[in-house]
């Protein structure tokens, strides 16, 4: 009978998973799927790690509501992996708040306690806690780990974790927390194996999602980001609108008669591509339209996206490597090309031929930055914690699962 982790990745425009087997020194993917709750037909997505079929159910919109589609993972783990094989859930939680610098076994009480910063990421904290719930209803007996898109920016320090507010409000934990910091730290580590070399310098990622944000590394560590107290700050993305005028906040809501509700739906759901577009929050469309607004939103993501790299850039005093990942990072070759010539000037020189084939290395020799493109795998980032979780806990008088992360 295996080890097994599932690994979940509730994302704002998808929930990914993966199973991992956990006897390795590094977990060993089993087999990936998707959930597509927002379809019409609710939808489970089962392959291989070599990305064949093996299972895709479909569920009534109020089946999928109560929960149908994760009894339906399990009863696909249990059935080909053994009843008893899944030692643990691993779950992506966007929101740790102040005290998590690594992963932690989930308890009714950390659940309300994480519940309760929804505010501060409302577009993902209810999709991230509500399959904890799920999974304890459905398995109460079964462990189930919380791991924070937080935790890679646990070190952030002033000045860049600092807001220029009055300093009670940052001894309240108003500050810049960051986020994606799962993907952050695969791409770390990917860059570590791929460029052993660069580690030691100064690096840029950047996740190009539905959600975008970079983060500056130093020593392998983040140093600065471009998302802050939520995950609204920073770069333009698929509908939320990123780094804006707060007084723009305080006309809509003095001059327009907006409600907070009113803003914050307008900020996380009705922005960014979508907003400015007016058609579309998805990288794929706008790259294929005609419309003008299209190509419009399409070069304010561009822009931005070059401002935050030369932002971080300034972080770091120079740059000598920029990572692509995320959904766009990855495909959107248009995209990482448009960014590369407006930081020309920093050194950057995106060969063409590379770029259209996604090859690892896209630089050219003459530049004086190496540019990658690194597929994100958060799911395996989460099997890793939660395998050392375990490992931790299984220790006969061993260190205490949280100090074995301090
Ligand atoms: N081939 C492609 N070309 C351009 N954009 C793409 C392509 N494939 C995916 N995308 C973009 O990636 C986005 C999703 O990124 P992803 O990282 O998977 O999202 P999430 O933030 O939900 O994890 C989509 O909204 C789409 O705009
Ligand atoms: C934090 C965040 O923006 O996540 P996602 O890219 O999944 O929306
Ligand atoms: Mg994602």
């Amino acid at each position: 009978m295996s080890n097994t982790v599932l690994a979940l990745n509730s994302g704002s425009s998808s929930i990914k998973f993966g199973l991992f087997e956990i006897a390795a020194a590094d977990p060993i993917l089993l087999c990936k799927g998707q959930l597509d709750e927002h379809e019409a037909k609710p939808r489970l997505i089962v392959r291989s790690a070599a990305g064949e079929d093996l299972v895709e159910t479909r569920r009534d919109a109020s089946d999928a509501e109560d929960g149908h589609l994760f009894a339906d993972v399990l009863a696909f783990v249990e059935d080909r992996f053994g009843e008893r094989s899944l030692r643990a859930v691993g779950h992506r939680i966007v929101h740790g708040g102040p005290d998590y610098s690594g992963p932690v076994v989930l308890t009714d009480d950390l659940t309300a306690k994480l519940q309760a910063l929804t505010p501060l990421a409302p577009l993902h904290q209810p999709r991230c806690l509500a399959p904890v719930r799920t999974l304890a209803a459905l398995r109460p007996g079964l462990t189930q780990i919380a791991c924070f898109d937080t935790a890679f920016h646990h070190g952030l320090a002033p000045p860049a974790s600092r807001f220029a507010i009055p300093r009670r409000f940052e001894a309240r934990g108003v500050r810049r927390y960051g986020f994606h910091g799962l993907s952050f730290e695969y791409v770390a580590g990917r860059l570590a194996e791929i460029a052993p070399e660069l580690t030691a310098r100064r690096i840029v990622i950047a996740h190009l999602g539905n959600g975008a944000s970079l983060c500056a590394l130093r020593n392998g560590r983040s140093v600065d980001t471009t998302m802050g107290l939520t995950p609204l700050d920073g770069l333009v993305m698929g509908t939320r609108c990123g780094t804006i005028d707060p007084g723009v906040l305080l006309y809509l809501q003095q001059h327009e008669n907006m409600s907070v509700e009113e803003v914050q739906h307008l900020l996380y759901h009705e922005s960014g591509l979508f907003g400015v577009s007016g058609t579309s929050a998805d990288m794929r469309t706008l790259l294929a339209s005609g419309e003008a607004a299209a190509r419009e939103a399409v070069d304010l993501f561009v822009f931005r996206a070059a401002q935050g790299i030369a932002m971080m850039s300034t972080t770091l005093e120079g740059l000598d490597g920029l990572i692509f990942t995320g959904g766009i990072g990855e495909h959107a070759k248009e995209i990482r090309g448009a960014i590369g010539e407006c930081l020309a000037w920093m050194g950057v020189r995106i060969d063409a031929a590379a770029n259209d084939a996604a090859r690892e290395c896209i630089s050219r020799g003459d530049g004086s930055v190496e540019v990658f493109v690194v597929p994100t795998n958060e799911e395996l980032t989460i099997a890793r914690h939660c395998a050392r979780v375990l490992r931790a806990m299984a220790t006969p008088g061993g260190r205490s699962v949280l100090s074995a992360f301090a």
